[in-house]
């Protein structure tokens, strides 16, 4: 039973062991004493209730509690006028005006979580009339017990206000420090939201949007943030959510970093979100990525061209030849100077200029090909320079030119030598710090483009000879790739022979060149090389035989060498015989057989396995 129940007890006694205060007070409760024993409850209770009161408002210290409390004390005793009272607690005193120790003395503990904390000890000045050594009545030692436990409470509840208090202020103080933003939200409003919230949202002032919904959110285009607090639920707690947001802030993408934790406020589910700003570290993530892809795919290139060395991206080879060309077009992808690329016709200059620029840092950019060997004297300008809405008849809106295009990446300029000198040196004026301007525009561009160039004779001839400015040459040709033609690497052939069959649709059965057609293709010149391979192979498959459109000789028959044994000169006649009538009759072999005079089986025997 509380020291509060009592206090309910209907009549007052004395205490255990002390002597009657009052005869009538030892005796039951007579109607003559009932109004006086009423009083003293009333005293009693209001004492209580003063304390209880004390606590109900908030905004009091613990000190300014514990002083209140004293001073009510007195007057629920006996005698008051005789009383004082003292509370002491974490080393403070706290006592009536007038407090006084004497022998007259009554003390009960104050504890706070089974400890013992404090004390409060009432005095009477002096010994009260008709009283022995103890003149506390027992009611008296029930309200004292009663008051140390309302203080007890008082106390509890202070000291869980004041940590929860500090808390909120370290939190505040905290959250207000962080670049992170964080905000509480609950039944889908918000509770709080801290200044890097507020920025992060173009949120003016927090309470700008304290109280409202969460849909209210509407700084830039925040509906992925919307969305994610639609994703969870305030009231699975312990049920975190992260996750990282891509949303668009002033025309930029900006990655946000959200983490939603449910959690318990004032007793109800709320969600505690924390948004970090991770724009920075992931463009940098992005990067490295980039990066980490590009040298991958150096590697992958630079793997390929070690180990396999029969190509390099579209360019087929496995000859020597081809070998060094391959390092030449990796070293010159490795800087930004001009290349200049030479080989006869046909012979895949073009090819190595996309191989250079596809190795190369300006890869994502245009690759913007030009035939100089088609271009105007007169319309120079409005080529490469571009022209602007108006400049002449027929302008009707503004159309770039070849530097406009190429700006960032590169310039092809496919057979060079047939540039005037004055285009030369517009070119090179515009492309050396000059600039240029659009015709009909009098702004001055400038245009950052590598510059690789092709020609089927060396550049060193036109400058001899007064067609090339010398300063151009030394801008144009700073590294130099000298392509190898076709009949100089012919073991490149059957490479190739088998890429182009593989392009080309093959008439159901043929799914090789035979053994003859491939003796004679290796067997030929090839003044038009890889490409007039091409051509040729995609008549042999659509016409059924083979046919040299140059007017170089087809093949060689090869002298038989005078020390070879009869038998091994046997076979190597009759393999030119072969392919000599395979090449006749286009690769038929019925055709061919009837040509020799023998069986097709025959024939077939003696063909080389392919
Ligand atoms: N090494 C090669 N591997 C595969 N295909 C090749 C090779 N060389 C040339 N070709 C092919 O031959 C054709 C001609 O190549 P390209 O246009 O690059 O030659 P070019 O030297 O620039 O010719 P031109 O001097 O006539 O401009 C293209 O179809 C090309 O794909």
């Amino acid at each position: 039973m509380t020291a509060e129940r009592n206090l309910k007890r209907p009549k007052r006694k004395p205490a255990q062991g002390r002597k009657a205060v009052t005869d009538d007070l030892c005796q039951p409760l007579s109607i003559s004493s009932a109004p006086n024993a009423l009083a003293e409850r009333i005293k009693e209770l209001n004492c209580l209730y003063g304390i209880s009161n004390l606590f109900e408002n908030q905004d009091v210290s613990l000190p300014w509690i514990m002083q209140r409390a004293v001073e009510l004390i007195p007057a629920a005793w006996q005698f008051p006028e005789n009383a004082c009272a003292r509370i002491r607690l974490d080393g403070q005193e706290y006592t009536t005006r007038n407090f006084k120790t004497t022998q007259w003395h009554q003390n009960t503990k104050i504890i706070l979580n089974g400890q013992h904390v404090g004390d409060i000890d009432v005095y009477y000045y002096k010994m009260p009339p008709r009283c022995d050594a103890n003149p506390f009545l027992e009611e008296e030692e029930h309200l004292l017990r009663a008051i140390g436990e309302r203080l007890s409470k008082v106390l509890w509840l202070k000291r869980s206000e004041e940590a929860l208090r500090e808390s909120e202020e370290r939190y505040r103080v905290l959250t207000e420090q962080v670049d992170e933003g964080v905000a509480l939200v609950q039944d889908n409003r918000f509770c709080y939201v801290n200044p890097a919230f507020c920025k992060l949202f173009h949120v003016s002032m927090a309470e700008d949007i304290l109280d409202r919904r969460v849909t209210n959110l509407r700084a830039g285009n925040t509906v992925e943030i919307v969305k994610s607090y639609r994703s969870v639920d305030e009231d699975k707690s312990g049920a975190r959510v992260e996750e990282v947001i891509q949303f668009s802030r002033s025309q930029r993408v900006a990655w946000i970093q959200v983490c939603h934790s449910p959690i318990a406020f004032k007793g109800r589910p709320a969600l505690l979100s924390t948004f970090k700003d991770i724009t920075e570290i992931k463009e940098q993530q992005m990067a490295a990525q980039r990066m980490a892809d590009l040298l991958d795919s150096e590697n992958r290139v630079l793997r390929s061209s070690l180990k396999e060395r029969y190509r390099l991206g579209d360019i087929l080879g496995r000859s020597a030849a081809m070998q060094g060309v391959y390092e030449l077009i990796l070293k010159a992808a490795a800087t930004d100077a001009s290349v200049a690329i030479f080989g006869e016709s046909g012979s895949g200059k073009e090819l190595v200029a996309h191989a250079v620029h596809n190795h190369g840092a300006r890869k994502n950019h245009r690759f913007v090909a030009v035939n100089c060997g088609a271009v105007q004297e007169s319309l120079f300008e409005r080529e490469f320079f571009g022209h602007r809405k108006g400049a002449f008849s027929g302008a009707h809106a503004d159309a770039p030119g070849y530097l406009d295009m190429a700006d960032g990446g590169t310039l092809f300029l496919d057979e060079v030598g047939d540039l005037t000198v004055g285009m030369q040196a517009k070119l090179l004026r515009a492309i050396e710090g000059g600039g240029y301007r659009a015709l009909g525009s009098t702004e001055t561009k400038s245009a950052d483009l590598r510059i690789i160039s092709a020609s089927n004779t060396p550049l060193e001839d036109r400058v001899n000879s007064g067609h090339m400015r010398s300063d151009f040459f030394y801008r144009v040709q700073v590294i130099q790739i000298q392509l190898p033609p076709l009949r100089q690497r012919k073991q490149d052939i059957p490479l190739l022979v088998e890429h182009f069959l593989r392009r080309i649709k093959m008439p159901a059965g043929m799914d090789r060149v035979p053994g003859p057609i491939m003796d004679t293709l290796m067997e030929y010149d090839w003044p038009g090389n890889v490409r007039e391979l091409r051509n040729v192979l995609q008549r042999f498959v659509t016409l059924g035989h083979l046919e040299f459109l140059s007017p170089k000789k087809p093949y060689n028959s090869l002298p038989l060498p005078v020390e070879m044994d009869l038998r091994s000169a046997t076979q190597q006649l009759e393999r030119s015989l072969i392919s000599k009538a395979l090449h006749r009759t286009g690769g038929n072999r019925t055709k061919a057989a009837k040509l020799l005079g023998i069986s097709r089986r025959a024939l077939f025997r003696k063909l080389p396995p392919s």
